[in-house]
């Protein structure tokens, strides 16, 4: 798939410390060390109900990631999936008599459009399931081959499963017990209660053809893929055996990026599938998170048609920190517009107090595990002082400008 049109990241004197991240394996914010090329893999959108502000924040977040490693010299091999076949896709289609392709196609458009709005950074490969399905088939073949995956005994449907004793490791990226695995996997499009698995948790690979439903043909025989495989096998094929992050949103920790990195790791042996597991905080309204089941959605496009700034909707996001579970409030897009006010007027002065220590402070705020809030409260501190005549670096402007357009994406 095509992703969206790129966005012109610029270069900024100097360099700030390693990024340091919270990484969910071990509960600990540890340094990220990637070589010259950063691997990163972050989950796509299933493409209805796009692009909602929770999906913003959480592909927010990963932006400023890919803008730090690139402040840092690194190349950035992103990948990203577009989950365009998948029961949840199905079952909004048939809700709403809606083509589910068309669906898809529709609303992965409109992701596009938002990202682009938002000036996210696009990832390398924007993979379908769909347009991967053989490479995904013969991953499930692989599983099956090495003895990781099962039939299941049923003589109707032989769906194929992931025994998830099968890496060795299992478990340890989400650190869950038994009983939440199993009540997450039943709450998250698992089957803990079909009879014949080896465990309750074991994660479907391959659902064989039911009658009205999609199905391709593979050496499995017709059918449709699992959730997590898409994204082992996506990952896999295009970034390697281990990589540097592996990120997403809270809700993916189990049984999603568990169950990706098992997958991984049953095949290539190598553990961590991913040095980084990072995960975002969600995004709520009223209380709620903002989810499609609750129906409870601010979207991109919308703010956009009533002509917010898409710069303010990226400040407002980033105003709280990326693992914080937070709501999205009018008072918070209002803020956001003032402030980005202030800084465009303080950046179009002649001059102001000089940007060397806001830049380094920038910096060292990102790299504290993307420290937003005092990342901004950097810039305001300059935008503050450079407002009150209080500098005289006719230099500093434009430098503000070009390290909160790199660093924060933020255009002023
Ligand atoms: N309310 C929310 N706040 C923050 N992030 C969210 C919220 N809702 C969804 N997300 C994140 O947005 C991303 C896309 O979510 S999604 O459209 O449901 N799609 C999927 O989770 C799968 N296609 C991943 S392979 C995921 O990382 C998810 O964790
Ligand atoms: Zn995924």
């Amino acid at each position: 798939m095509q992703p969206w049109a790129p966005v012109d990241v610029p270069r900024l004197e100097g360099s700030g410390p390693p990024l340091r991240l919270h990484d969910t394996s071990t509960g600990r914010v540890r340094p990220t060390a990637p070589g010259p090329e950063a691997t990163m893999y972050v989950c796509g959108i299933t493409p209805y109900d796009a692009t909602h502000l929770g999906h913003a924040a959480t592909y927010l977040a990963f932006d400023l990631v890919n803008r730090y490693w690139r402040d840092l010299g690194h190349d950035v091999h992103y990948v990203q999936n577009v989950t365009d076949i998948d029961d949840p896709l199905l079952e909004r289609a048939a809700r709403d008599q809606d083509d589910w392709v068309v669906l898809g196609m529709r609303e992965t458009a409109l992701f596009r459009e938002d990202m682009e709005a938002l000036r996210v950074v696009p990832p390398r490969h924007y993979i379908g399931a769909v347009e991967a399905m053989g490479e995904i088939a013969e991953f499930v073949g692989k599983l099956l081959a090495g003895g990781s995956a099962y039939r299941i005994d049923d003589p109707e449907f032989p769906d194929v499963y992931f025994d998830s004793t099968a890496s060795g490791h299992f478990g340890y990226e989400s650190n869950y017990d038994e009983q939440t695995m199993i009540a997450l996997s039943r709450e998250r499009g698992g089957d803990p209660d079909r009879p014949g698995k080896r465990h309750p948790a074991d994660a479907l690979l391959w659902r064989m053809a039911r009658e009205g439903e999609p199905s391709w043909e593979s050496d499995l025989g017709a059918g449709r893929p699992g959730w997590h495989v898409e994204c082992a096998a996506i990952a896999l094929n295009r970034l390697g055996d281990q990589i540097d992050l592996n990120g997403g949103g809270s809700d993916l920790i189990f049984p999603h990026h568990e169950f990706g990195a098992a997958h991984a790791e049953a095949h290539t042996g190598v553990h961590p599938f991913a040095r980084h597991y990072v995960h975002t905080g969600m995004i709520g309204l009223d209380g709620e998170k903002m989810s499609k089941s609750r129906g409870n959605l601010v979207f991109v496009s919308k703010l956009r048609a009533d002509d917010v700034d898409p710069n303010a909707v990226r400040l407002a996001l980033l105003s709280g920190h990326y693992r914080t579970d937070r709501a999205w409030t009018d008072d918070l897009l209002e803020a956001a517009q003032q402030r980005l006010a202030r800084w465009r007027e303080a950046v179009t002065l002649d001059a102001g107090p000089d940007a060397t220590e806001t830049v380094a402070n920038l910096r060292a705020h990102l790299a504290d595990d993307l420290d937003t809030p005092r990342a901004l409260a950097a810039v305001d501190a300059w935008a503050g002082a450079a407002l009150e005549r209080r500098g005289t670096d006719a230099a500093a402007p434009a430098t503000i400008r070009t390290a909160v357009d790199a660093l924060l994406g933020v255009k002023l």
